[in-house]
């Protein structure tokens, strides 16, 4: 009998998968489509404190290995889905939300986290550090000085369970230089990764850019990134205090792209890319793929395996 559950922090997952936040999640429509699927939980759409629009169409393209994206942070405001996170607690005691914000300054986000810390939220929330797609905004996981600031603030007025969304990293000394920072907080986990900011993809024959926002330039998700997911979940938990848990994000298409997250050390896993091309089946579909993995390696739960990649 194989046993897929998983927790985070105080929250039960029956299964370790879910959408990745911005994908299937700015609508109590998209929302109520996750509730009913396989995933083990869900996450609303990056929220700011008021509505956003966000960047203008087209703004996604789906790619031959992948996707690039410049949304833009568009949602409909904290409120919106910290209402569904309390509405949906009492219809779904057991079913973990996490909440992400992305304010777009420290005051926005310390506000954000007021709000959500003097409702009735009993969820995870995921502060965003990483959207690549505001123009004019650098994102914060690459600017170590303000991420310091910001995690210092947080946690002096914040007193529930909180991770963070961080973007790629891509150099040995970078991944030692934020594990540092991170060990200093008493973070319940990191999400790793974000899309690979700025990307560009060219229609050969228009010789124009798929998106328009930026000059073509977005976030790049699917199977083009899974090595860089898998790189930067294997750092980051051989570097952060055990406390801190996993979040891996990044190329899941198979059950094997699964298997080989928590073989580097996630905890929950997440998809974005499948998810907008296959919908809600995909989760069906790679859960069946991972039980048929590890039946086939006698493995009969996810900790039987987790973190245990081999060297040669
Ligand atoms: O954090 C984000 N990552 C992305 O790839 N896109 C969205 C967005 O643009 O809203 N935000």
């Amino acid at each position: 009998m194989i046993d897929l559950t998983t927790t985070l922090n105080k929250l039960h997952f029956k299964t370790p998968l879910m959408n990745a936040a911005g994908v299937h999640c700015a609508t109590t429509t998209e929302l109520d489509d996750l509730l009913d699927s396989q995933a083990g939980g869900l996450v609303t759409k990056s929220a700011t404190l008021q509505p956003r629009t966000g960047n203008p169409d087209p703004r996604y393209a789906n790619l031959p290995f992948g996707s690039i994206n410049s949304m833009g942070l568009p949602n409909q405001g904290l409120d919106y889905y910290l209402n569904y996170a309390n509405a949906t607690a009492l219809t779904h005691p057991d079913f973990p939300i996490l909440l992400s914000l992305a304010g777009q300054s420290l005051a926005e986000n310390l506000q954000m986290l007021e709000r959500i810390q003097a409702s009735a939220f009993s969820g995870l929330t995921e502060l965003n550090l990483s959207c690549p797609n505001v123009p004019g905004k650098p994102q914060i996981g690459y600017d170590f000085d303000q991420m310091k600031t910001i995690l210092t603030a947080v946690f002096q007025t914040f007193n529930q369970p909180l991770g963070i969304k961080l973007p790629p990293y891509f150099d040995l000394a970078q991944f030692d230089l934020v594990a540092d920072i991170l060990n200093q907080f008493p973070l319940a986990f990191i999400n790793t990764i974000n899309s690979v900011g700025n990307g560009l993809f060219i229609n050969l024959e228009t010789e124009t850019t798929v998106i328009k926002p930026k000059g073509g330039f977005g976030g790049i998700g699917g199977s083009y990134v899974k090595p860089v997911a898998l790189a930067n979940v294997r750092a980051f938990r051989q570097r952060l205090n055990p406390a801190i848990q996993i979040i891996g994000t990044g190329g899941v298409v198979s059950g094997g792209d699964l298997f080989e997250l928590i073989l580097c050390g996630a905890d929950v896993v997440q998809i974005g890319t499948t998810l907008a091309q296959e919908g809600t089946p995909a989760f069906g579909r790679i859960l069946t793929e991972l039980e048929r993995i590890m039946a086939q390696k006698g493995y009969a739960t996810l900790a039987d395996f987790r973190g245990n990649l081999k060297t040669l």
